[in-house]
């Protein structure tokens, strides 16, 4: 039997197809997804263009890849054309792409309405109108189903035909061997393992596989979903804003604003303005009420950066927010209520700050409801180093429209053994400065670091003691470089600081604070 007729007689369901001919078409479509799978590239924008060119080739109108999150039994929508909303999850067996994934048959719906597989909510939710649907299943190497591939739509005809259905097929058997060598399969394998853990999080531009960077992971999928408070700690340049990130992305408000503020960046007298804004004629000057970080943040999540720089009298202000979710504004009476959830962030040790009278002990527990102690680059061990160089690698190149270059052992063994007392920021701008300075192979003598690593050992998979040496070949420090590559691009933006931070991806005030050092003067 090649299908079977459902319902209101419109639904196809059909028996897996044996090996059949590659529509040329498809290979088109697929021809660089083996390459592209196999380096590390943002998977986000890998997975987005695989499914833009999966539409393309089936003349559809829209495409989806859906993940199955054992856990949960749920599929979720892992890239999609969806620009109404982030993420769609049904059950197993909901509507076509979770009977797909439950009976592993393929489906075509030629129309819609009245088709009792057809989950119609979706379209409420998303104000699209489905008109055709086609999902086959997803499997890997040994046949499990671990995903849907999903078109809708197809352009200039009613219903996806007998044809699309054998190239969908095609498309889908060489898309799940592919992902199975990327991160994300390696997820959900781990989630099947562990069904406790809820799959689907947005981890992907996170690397590290290092059990030290896994349990974070499960911290922080444990945590998201909640309105928990979270305090991140760990050396500078670690990750702790990407993670509060993430935090934010993978719980309820994520499509809520991220407000971020750095108390480092601001001097002590702006910093309670900064959170909580101000009333007209609060002091000379203010001409009108202007919002602060926490309403603009409203429903969404505050980000507070370098939270050990929080001058006393605001800490109170902050622990009432806290508490009660209010506050008024400088120089108001009026109590402001806002819905926010607080991330929090230091590299100091709070409860010595605690002990020496800095820090609120009422505010320091009510902070680190959750914590989480992100750990310094060179304990995360050798894999999870040259994992982000290549990452950094192939970043940097595609940046600054590059050949993308390779690292050699030489440089790959230097990078594995130096301390990192910067952490990931330091090997990203280490790794970007070589892969700008090199032709062809990174070769040892681009990577910007100093030949004698005066650190302690090195990290917990590293193999070799670094060598100790003079610097023959005269090599530059790494604030050498930095500086200087920040004064390239400075110039080349003709000293436009907001353009440079953005060239340089760091905030504006980081720069303002490194050309500071270089004895810059503040900008009028
Ligand atoms: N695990 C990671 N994977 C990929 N990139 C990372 C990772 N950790 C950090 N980075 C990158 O390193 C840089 C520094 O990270 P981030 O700003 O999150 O660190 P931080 O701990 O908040 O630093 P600081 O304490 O100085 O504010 C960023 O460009 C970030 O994208």
């Amino acid at each position: 039997m090649l299908y079977e007729c459902y319902g209101g007689g419109t639904a196809f369901v059909l028996p897996p197809l044996p090996t059949m001919p590659q529509p040329s078409d498809v290979s088109q479509v697929l021809l660089s997804v083996g390459s592209l799978v196999g380096r590390e590239v943002d998977l986000d924008a890998f997975l987005q263009t695989l499914v833009d060119r999966i539409a393309i080739t089936m003349q559809a109108d829209r495409g989806t890849l859906w993940l199955l999150d054992p856990a949960r039994g749920e599929l979720f929508s892992r890239a999609a054309h969806l620009p109404e909303v982030s993420q769609i999850r049904v059950k197993l067996g909901q509507g076509v792409a979770g009977h797909v994934a439950q009976a592993g048959e393929s489906v075509n719906v030629p129309e819609p309405r009245g088709e009792r597989l057809f989950f119609a909510d979706i379209d409420r939710m998303t104000g699209y109108r489905t008109t055709s649907l086609l999902a086959v299943p997803l499997r890997d190497t040994e046949g499990a189903i671990y995903g849907v591939l999903q078109v809708l739509n197809k352009r200039g005809a009613e219903r996806f035909t007998e044809e699309d259905i054998e190239r969908l097929t095609v498309i889908a058997g060489q898309v799940g061997t592919a992902l199975q060598s990327t991160s994300l399969y390696q997820e959900l394998k781990r989630a099947k393992d562990q069904p406790q853990a809820p799959v689907g999080y947005f981890f992907n531009r996170i690397i590290g596989e290092s059990p030290q960077l896994k349990s974070i992971y499960r911290l922080v999928q444990k945590a998201a979903p909640t309105d928990a408070t979270v305090l991140l700690r760990g050396e500078s340049g670690c990750g702790k804003e990407l993670f509060a990130r993430a935090i934010h992305v993978n719980g309820p408000r994520r499509d809520k604003p991220f407000v971020k503020v750095d108390c480092a960046a601001l001097p002590a007298t702006l910093i309670e303005n900064e959170l909580f804004g101000h009333e007209k004629g609060a002091y000379t000057g203010a001409d009108h009420r202007v919002p602060g970080k926490f309403e603009a943040a409203d429903s969404g999540t505050v980000f507070i950066d370098e939270l050990g720089e929080l001058p006393l009298p605001v800490q109170g202000k902050l622990l009432r927010v806290l508490q009660d979710r209010e506050f008024e504004r400088v120089g108001g009476t009026q109590t402001v209520k806002v819905d926010v959830r607080i991330v929090a962030a230091t590299n100091r040790d709070l409860m010595k700050m605690v002990s020496e009278g800095k820090f609120r002990e009422d505010l320091y527990y009510r902070i680190k409801v959750v914590e989480m102690v992100l750990p310094p680059l060179r304990e995360r061990g050798g894999e999870d180093i040259e994992r982000l160089a290549r990452h950094f690698v192939a970043t940097a190149a595609k940046r600054h429209r590059l050949e993308t270059p390779r690292l050699s052992a030489a440089a790959l063994e230097r990078l594995k053994t130096y301390r990192w007392p910067g952490n990931v920021r330091e090997l990203e701008n280490c790794v970007e400065s070589a892969v700008v300075l090199c032709e062809g192979e990174i070769l040892e003598e681009h990577l910007p670091l100093p030949t004698v690593d005066r650190g302690a050992p090195a990290p917990a998979t590293g193999s070799t003691e670094p060598t100790v040496s003079a610097n023959p070949a005269g090599l530059l420090p790494l604030a050498e470089v930095e500086r200087h590559h920040i004064l390239r691009v400075l110039e080349s933006v003709k000293g436009n600081r907001t353009a440079a931070a953005k060239v340089l991806e760091i905030g504006r005030n980081t720069l303002a604070r490194k050309l500071k050092e270089y004895g810059f003067a503040d900008e009028a």
